[in-house]
């Protein structure tokens, strides 16, 4: 494709993702591209690449074309984009109309609200500072209340691009072995530093077509994801549930450290995420894994209670640690979506919390960086339920990394830690609790 058609093929992904404004722009984009199977990989990445960075600074475009009336189309905002981030415009104006697969000529209206652009800079300290670090008005008070003095820091990390993060599946190889295998298929993989099994990539690149994805030997996961799992501290004896299963990302990783013995119970209540899982478990050689759809009214709860050694409540969240890597999430959020989170996160622990044996432990995990989701929910739980104890610094895995150890409960950010944005704590159970099997 030429530049002037990637660019068409970017307005119209940005027009469908601006016609299903509560649909996640990954799905959108995943549908785009399944419907248009002539768009090979290379013109897939330069497109969402295009795509992606007007998502990420789509508050600050915006505020450029604050004095403009009428609508801020995909076709002003993509060119807006690559104009703000130094191209020249008649390097812009070039793209428009020049080819039968480019996007129609600049009309004079956008022409002029172009022109005004040349020269400026994406981001300006006039503007205020919610616009310039991306996120809505409403949630600044939530984010000094978890971030204080580092607000500005965090918030700019949340603004970069990415970083592509792989596992090692130890039930295939090592992680040298992952690497070289990788570096065969000119992927340059880097140690991470925080897992002992991860493996860092620079930006997108086609993992999923390499022979070592495709052979389970590496399965795409972010360090942060890994260091929960590395906190769940799972062994081969141990009967295991994973209670947010989703498609099973935690899952196979628990099975990893579990040497694939023991039992895991996948469970979730989305059937199709958990049978997403099933292809992901085969391709990885995991076979310890039962998977479970958790249904209102279900008795399976009831049977199990008190029997797991390992419970994993990877709770559903705000997502605001993968702010990176889902920009468009920024947009969608709301006040009322958070008040729903904490309400639905609170009736997960306990529901979960009465399936884990005295003695075992509750790990609780979120990709929020919102202490009310974390924090602030842990401690309501531990008020709620006194047979539960949050886990030291000290008495966290020693496997963990000494940093993360010593924090006890830790919350990782990309700006301190180079991970998404994650929060895990363990608690164990101390005693029965007599309302279990109620
Ligand atoms: C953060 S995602 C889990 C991601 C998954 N553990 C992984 O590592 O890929 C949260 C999951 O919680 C599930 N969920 C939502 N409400 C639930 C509930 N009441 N009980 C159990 N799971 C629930 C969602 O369907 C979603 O798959």
């Amino acid at each position: 494709m030429t530049p002037a058609a990637r660019l068409s093929g970017a307005i119209d992904l940005l027009c469908a993702i601006q016609n299903a404004p509560r649909r996640p722009a990954d799905a959108t984009a995943n549908a785009f591209f399944r419907e248009r199977r002539y768009i090979g990989g290379g013109d897939r990445r330069a497109i969402s690449a295009i795509v992606w960075d007007v998502l990420r600074s789509w508050r600050r475009l915006h505020w450029h074309f604050s004095d403009l009336s009428g609508a801020i189309s995909p076709r002003l905002l993509s060119a807006a984009s690559l104009l703000l981030g130094g191209e020249s415009m008649d390097n812009v104006r070039a793209l428009f109309g020049t080819d039968r697969y480019a996007p129609s000529p600049l009309t004079s209206r956008e022409d002029i609200a172009l022109k005004k652009l040349e020269g400026r800079s994406l981001s300006s300290p006039k503007q205020p500072r919610a616009v310039r670090l991306e996120y809505p008005d409403w949630i600044e008070p939530i984010l000094l209340e978890t971030f204080g003095d580092r607000l500005e820091a965090e918030m700019l990390a949340l603004l970069e691009a990415p970083t592509l993060d792989l596992r090692v599946n130890l039930l295939k190889g090592t992680r040298e072995a992952a690497i070289k295998a990788l570096r065969n298929e000119s992927l340059k993989a880097e140690p991470t530093a925080l897992s002992p099994w991860g493996m860092r990539l620079d930006g997108r690149q086609p993992v999923t077509a390499a022979q070592a994805f495709r052979d389970g030997l590496v399965e795409i996961q972010d360090e942060g994801s890994q260091l929960v799992v590395l906190a769940a501290d799972a062994k081969s004896e141990h009967r295991v549930l994973d209670y947010c299963a989703g498609a099973g990302g935690k899952t196979l990783a628990l099975a990893m450290t579990m040497d694939n013995r023991g039992h895991i119970v996948a469970c979730d209540v989305h059937e199709k995420r958990l049978e997403g899982a099933v292809k992901r478990l085969r391709r990885a050689g995991v076979h310890n894994v039962e998977r479970h759809l958790l249904i209102s009214g279900d008795k399976w709860a009831k049977r199990r209670a008190g029997s797991f050694d390992r419970v994993l409540v990877d709770a559903p969240c705000s997502g605001t640690g993968t702010w990176r890597r889902n920009p468009d999430a920024r947009l969608r959020l709301t006040q009322t979506d958070i008040e729903e989170l904490l309400v639905k996160q609170a009736e997960i622990l306990d529901r979960a919390a009465s399936l884990v044996k005295p003695g075992g432990r509750m790990i609780y995990a979120t990709c929020s960086l919102l202490a009310q989701e974390n924090a602030v929910q842990i401690a309501a739980f531990l008020k709620r339920r006194t047979d539960y104890r949050l886990l030291t610094g000290e008495e966290m895995p020693e496997t963990l990394p000494e940093k993360l150890r010593q924090r006890g409960s830790f919350a990782l950010t990309p700006h301190q830690d180079g991970t998404d944005g994650f929060f895990a704590c363990v608690m164990e159970r101390v005693a029965e609790k007599k309302d279990d099997a109620t």
